[in-house]
């Protein structure tokens, strides 16, 4: 038995929800460009869930059940009260999440109408999470979700307490859009991995929150914007980088386990990062990232990946840092239970080897004989 570290090349699954062939993403077969350019992402969260795209009394009836189901329990609520206000956005949001099986009555209930209903209840809840902490850790009280409109809409004005500008939700929409999955990603198969012994949503969708979090993964957008913030300027772009570069320094944002020519996702980041920075009449972010794309695409031959442009994006819709991940979580939400629904359909444990490397022929040495 020979293990592949990281599990790289191993095929281990059959889904229908999303491709990666020869570098072209497709959620259910349609190419994730025409999905950025022409989608919503409840058309998007429909067609993962349901293999094709909705008409309109479809659309129509999912965006009044994600309405319905948008309120968190009270008891969620004041769980977000009695958080430290400087926790980390993703282990609230991951505590959050894992609680909402409390209060659901139906979070042990195996039929596939329950694991539907409660696929639509964490796709309407997450937003009104991370909002809700967002606006609790500086003192001010949660905003009721709107109904009848749609997620970006909803989550931006839950954030703020404000209408959002339409340019302000398009832009969310299509980043939301272009998040949504991406096949066996390592949240998306932590989250299999956890229903597959037969466990329930709620707990397959906290382990891939949880897997999200680290910056190999979706953290890498807060941590993109953390590397933006310490170079500053446009001038200090190069000795940063290159520092980093000598020093064989990972650059956030930069490369991925699958796409080995560019990620078919961040050229709509970077195009939606220029028009935003257009239109705020500040184009310093999108000048720096374009410069530490040259820079690492040209000494690395690295490109970036969806987290580099989303960054200097999100930053410019006025979200603070450390909610970029949470976002990327209210987006992948649709694919992690997209993803769950397929493994209950045709389940079998997951459950790989081991190569062992430990030592061998040893024999217990009582407590006293222990040097
Ligand atoms: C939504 C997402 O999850 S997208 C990915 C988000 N993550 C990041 O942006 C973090 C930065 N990128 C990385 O750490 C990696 O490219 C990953 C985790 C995405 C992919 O990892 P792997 O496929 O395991 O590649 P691995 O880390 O082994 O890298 C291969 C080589 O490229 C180098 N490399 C990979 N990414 C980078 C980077 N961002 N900056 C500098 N060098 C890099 C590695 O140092 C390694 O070099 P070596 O062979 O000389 O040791
Ligand atoms: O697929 C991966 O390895 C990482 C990921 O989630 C993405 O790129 O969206």
């Amino acid at each position: 038995m020979t293990a592949t570290k990281g599990l790289e090349g191993i095929v281990a699954a059959k889904s229908s929800i999303s491709s990666i062939i020869d570098g072209v993403l497709t959620y259910q077969g349609i190419n994730i460009d025409e999905l950025a350019e022409k989608a919503s992402f409840e058309e998007v969260v429909y067609l993962l869930w349901h293999g094709k795209l909705p008409n309109q009394s479809e659309l129509d009836e999912l965006i009044a059940q994600l309405g319905e189901y948008a309120s968190v329990p009270a008891e969620v609520i004041a769980g977000l009260r009695l958080y430290p206000k400087n926790a980390n956005s993703m282990a609230a949001l991951r505590t959050a999440v894992s609680s909402l099986a409390l209060y659901d009555a139906e979070a042990n209930d195996m039929s596939s109408e329950a694991n539907y209903r409660k696929a639509v209840k964490l796709q309407a809840q997450l937003p009104t999470i991370v909002a809700a902490f967002a606006r609790i850790r500086e003192g001010k009280d949660p905003v009721a979700p709107k109904k009848g409109v749609g997620i970006a809409h909803n989550f931006l004005y839950m954030l703020t307490g404000e209408e959002p500008a339409p340019v302000a939700i398009q832009a969310m929409d299509k980043a939301l859009v272009l998040h949504a999955d991406h096949e066996l990603n390592a949240s998306t198969f932590s989250s299999r991995v956890t229903v597959a012994t037969l466990s329930d949503i709620y707990s397959g969708v906290t382990s891939a929150i949880g897997t999200l979090k680290g910056p190999l993964h979706g953290g890498a957008n807060e941590a993109v914007m953390i590397m933006l913030d310490e170079i500053g300027s446009l001038e200090n772009v190069e000795p940063y980088i290159q520092n980093k570069l000598d020093n064989k320094v990972k650059i956030m944002g930069f490369g991925h386990r699958v796409y080995k020519n560019g990620d078919p996702r961040a050229k709509h980041l970077m195009q939606m990062s220029r028009q935003l920075g257009e239109l705020k009449g500040d184009m310093t972010l999108y000048e720096m990232s374009i410069k530490i794309e040259a820079l690492v695409t040209g000494q690395k031959g690295l490109k970036p990946n969806v987290d580099f442009y989303s960054a200097s994006c999100y930053t410019m819709l006025g979200i603070p840092r450390d909610l970029f991940t949470p976002i990327f979580a209210i987006s992948r939400v649709s694919g992690w239970t997209a993803h769950i629904l397929e493994q209950y359909e045709d389940n079998r444990l997951i459950r790989p080897r081991a190569e062992y490397v430990g030592p061998v022929d040893q024999h217990y040495v009582p407590l006293s004989q222990r040097g």
